[in-house]
């Protein structure tokens, strides 16, 4: 059996995010890896240098070569940095029936480069969010999208994830890598139930990528036909495995390591 995932994300020529790190993670997990270059970024491990968008064009184009000749079980959206590239995406994925659709509404790079425009974020609501079976915001995202700021404790991530999930998601994951507390708490809301995935907080800087290669994760899982809960699970693993053993690699925040968990599971 062959399962189908898709990236539709920025490449980051660093290779610890975006596209990179997408199809890194489709790999270790089985998954057979396609992509949607939305824009180029100029990156390292000290951060953004510069972001190159594509044309609405190619990425048309991409989209409609991959989906009308190989199909997808599973996609992950990413950077998508504008409003057209966001509608021209939804669109695409509309026409072909695309169901399950992991969402990381990316907005910032950790060293605080743009990798949205803002005035986007009314499009990531509208198009992106009714589309998702997943989205998988961190706390600052979270903030954006619902219009709030303060959210500092599980409780306040309870209620936001309820909004975002108002707003037409099927499932929330409102991850907590951003909280400061001993534990780095996800949760996932399906709209009836809370699920936790906490996990003791990692003491490392190098955590660059965490975000893209967990909501890949996901991905992977729904292509091989897990519940979102089991994919969230595992995908959960797969991060904190990658965390465990990231690597010391450039002068700033090195990538994570994608060949941990495959390399713990000794398969
Ligand atoms: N130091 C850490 N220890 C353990 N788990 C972590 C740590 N940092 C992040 N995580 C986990 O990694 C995943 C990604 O979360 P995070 O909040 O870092 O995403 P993000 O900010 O969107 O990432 P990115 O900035 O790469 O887009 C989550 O499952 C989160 O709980
Ligand atoms: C192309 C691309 N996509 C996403 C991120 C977010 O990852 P991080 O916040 O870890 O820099 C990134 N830096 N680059």
């Amino acid at each position: 059996m062959i399962y189908r995932a898709l990236t539709i994300a920025g490449s980051d020529s660093g290779g610890g995010a975006g596209i990179q790190a997408d199809l890194k993670t489709f790999q270790e997990l089985g998954t057979f890896g396609m992509s949607v270059i939305t824009a180029l970024t100029a990156q390292n491990t000290q951060g953004v240098h510069g972001v190159y968008p594509q044309s609405i064009e190619a990425v048309e184009a991409q989209l409609e070569a991959v989906l009308s000749d190989i199909g997808v079980d599973a996609v992950k959206t990413g950077m998508l940095f504008n409003a057209e590239i966001i509608e021209a995406v939804s669109k695409c994925l509309k026409k072909y029936g695309v169901e399950r659709i992991v969402v990381d509404p990316v907005m910032v790079a950790k060293g605080g480069h743009a990798l949205l425009h803002p005035e986007a974020v009314e499009a990531v609501r509208k198009h992106l969010i009714p589309l998702s079976m997943v989205i998988t915001p961190n706390i600052p995202e979270a903030e954006v999208i619902i219009g709030e700021e303060g959210i500092s404790s599980l409780a306040d991530m309870k209620e936001a994830a309820k909004k975002i999930y108002n707003l037409g998601a099927k499932n929330v994951v409102l991850k907590g890598g951003h909280l400061s507390e001993e534990e780095s708490t996800d949760v996932l809301y399906d709209g009836n139930e809370f699920t936790y995935f906490p996990v003791q907080r990692i003491q490392t800087k190098h955590t660059h990528g965490t975000g893209c290669t967990f909501a890949s994760a996901i991905a992977a899982g729904l292509a091989k036909g897990l519940s979102v809960v089991e994919a969230t699970k595992v995908a959960k693993e797969f991060i904190t495995c990658a965390i465990e053993e990231s690597l010391e690699l450039g002068k700033g925040i090195g990538p994570t390591n994608h060949s941990a968990y495959r390399l713990r599971q000794g398969s």
